[in-house]
């Protein structure tokens, strides 16, 4: 089984998908995580130094290479990554479950105000200019994270009852 979460930067996935493969028992893939691991470098330098053309190729390279593999998995991807070429088609096409976080633009400004630094989209992004950014930005993005096959309301929800709401949909 392959279970696919996708969603805004800070929407949760990492999180999420750790807390839910942990409970299923089955492996849990970090697609940043996983791209950092491959590259030995943290996306951020991946940014700084390579570019974001050249992640975004990677992320789709890793993202075919991880659906590919034949065993159990919770996969969290990036916040861009259902939004270029033919990612969303190739996670509704492997994943038996593909899972939108939504959070709301107040909810994510929330979160990802304090949490900046690892995030080079937003890094250089001051706190006056993110609301302008993050609803534009999620305008842009939300109908593709809108094709996922469930769409979970994860505001006002802590991360262990978004696992619980998960399971429910399983
Ligand atoms: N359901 C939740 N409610 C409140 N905060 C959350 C929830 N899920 C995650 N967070 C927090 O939001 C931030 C971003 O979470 P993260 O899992 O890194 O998101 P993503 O991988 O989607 O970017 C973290 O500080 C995390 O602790
Ligand atoms: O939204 C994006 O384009 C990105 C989101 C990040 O992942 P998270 O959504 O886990 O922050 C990471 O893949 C990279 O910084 C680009
Ligand atoms: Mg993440």
């Amino acid at each position: 089984m392959k279970i696919v979460l996708v969603g805004y930067m800070a929407s949760g996935k990492s999180t999420v998908g750790r807390l839910l493969a942990r409970q299923l028992g089955i492996r849990f893939i970090d697609l940043d995580d996983y791209i950092e691991e491959h590259q030995k470098k943290s996306i951020k330098t991946i940014f700084s130094e390579k570019g974001e053309i050249f992640f975004r190729k990677l992320e789709h390279q890793m993202l075919n290479e991880v659906l590919g593999k034949e065993e159990s998995l919770v996969i969290s991807t990036g916040g861009g990554t259902p939004c270029y070429g033919t990612n969303m088609a190739t996670i509704l096409d492997q994943a038996d479950h593909s899972i939108y976080l939504d959070v709301s633009i107040p909810n994510l400004l929330e979160r990802i105000s304090n949490e900046k630094e690892h995030r080079p989209l937003v890094k250089n992004i001051s706190n006056e200019e993110l609301p302008e950014f993050i609803g534009k930005h999620l305008f842009e993005r939300r109908p593709y994270y809108r094709q996922a096959k469930h769409i979970l309301d994860c505001n006002g929800t802590d991360a262990e009852t978004v696992v619980e709401k998960i399971k429910e949909l399983l």
